[in-house]
């Protein structure tokens, strides 16, 4: 199998890295010159609770694009990703699928209308990961799951192919399954509500749950969310809400988001692309959006701030 991933950040580094470690598949890496230029002095380089792995890994840039690719692991962020369809475009054939892992939905309808549906699957990530500023990919717990499908829930060979590549990739737990649209929205129940409650408070779950009141406003939230995944026709499966009531109620907890790691860095944010979704979504279903509201505006200013250069020096 030949898998192509698009981005060498903290989730096409984590797990294109692990599968190169693997020695499964033929891996390689679409990076920019910057992200190249540190691959080639240094390597792909990754910390994690499971093992440190440090290697050499095959990169090309978006004018070596050629096709031949079994599956193209799309890891850019939301705001990246016209840049990325243009990258992947020349890579792309019949043979070839497109599975992106970006947080979200909306880029779905996009990939879907450049490239075909049924080249399309769904795919999310449940990880903690960074990209460190002297290009290390760092794991920082032990979420490690990589979840995937047809979009029409058949358990097609090429799912099946890339579960088998992943299945002796260590620290990755990678599953083809028949319900990724649900499991997709569920993500986003999940997302939405860390990331609307870690951006607002600028805090992390534990820190949120120890102020007053803050545990009460984490399961508003995530009752907020549940109900616009409904409205959507997807309610969440038995189970779900018991397991984060407790990931969004534990004192202790040291949980932050992608997010957040990436406002209070002074980084680019998928303002529009998570919250704005969020919020039209709400809107749309005639449910209460205060909250919804306050963390859009709240990132859309900071966006503003961003580019007006006036944040805090980090
Ligand atoms: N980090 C996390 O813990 C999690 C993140 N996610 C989601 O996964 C997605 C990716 O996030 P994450 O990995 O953190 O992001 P990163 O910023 O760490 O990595 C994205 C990488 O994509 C690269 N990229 C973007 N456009 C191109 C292009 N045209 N050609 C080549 N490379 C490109 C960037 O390269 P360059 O360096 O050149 O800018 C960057 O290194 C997001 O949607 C995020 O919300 C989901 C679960 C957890
Ligand atoms: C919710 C979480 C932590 C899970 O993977 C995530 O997707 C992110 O931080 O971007």
């Amino acid at each position: 199998m030949r898998v192509l991933v698009l981005g060498a950040g903290a989730l096409g580094g984590y797990f294109g890295g692990r599968l190169a470690e693997a020695g499964t598949a033929e891996v390689a890496f679409m990076v920019r010159p910057a992200r190249r230029a540190v691959l080639h002095r240094d390597g792909l380089r990754i910390e994690s609770p499971f093992g440190a792995w440090e290697g050499r890994v095959a990169t090309l840039t978006a004018a070596e694009a050629k096709p031949g690719w079994d599956v193209i692991l799309l890891s850019c962020k939301a705001y990246d990703l016209e840049d990325a369809i243009g990258a992947i475009r020349p890579a792309v054939d019949a043979r070839t699928a497109v599975l992106p892992v970006l947080n979200g939905l909306s880029h779905l309808d996009r990939l879907a209308a450049e490239f075909g549906a049924a080249r399309l699957l769904g795919g999310l990530a449940k990880i903690q990961a960074t990209l460190a500023p002297d290009g290390t990919v760092r794991q920082l717990n032990d979420w490690r799951w990589l979840t995937f499908g047809e979009r029409d829930g058949a358990m097609s060979d090429r799912v099946r192919a890339l579960e088998a590549a992943f299945a002796p990739a260590r620290g990755v737990v990678a599953q083809a399954v028949p319900d990724v649209m649900a499991r997709m929205w569920e993500k986003l129940v999940h997302l939405g509500t860390s990331a609307i409650g870690t951006v607002l408070m600028r805090a992390n779950v534990g820190e949120i749950v120890r102020s007053p009141g803050g545990g009460a406003f984490l399961l508003r939230l995530l009752e907020r969310n549940l109900a616009i995944a409904a409205a959507a026709g997807h309610p969440v499966r038995d189970g779900f809400l018991d397991e984060y009531r407790a990931v969004f109620g534990d004192p202790r907890s040291a949980y932050a988001t992608s997010m957040l790691r990436d406002l209070e860095s002074g980084a680019r944010i998928e303002a529009d692309h998570i919250l704005g979704f969020l919020l039209e979504r709400a809107r749309r279903a005639g449910l209460p959006d205060e909250l919804h509201e306050a963390a859009y505006l709240h990132a859309k200013a900071y966006e503003q701030r961003r580019d007006a250069g006036r944040l805090p020096a980090c």
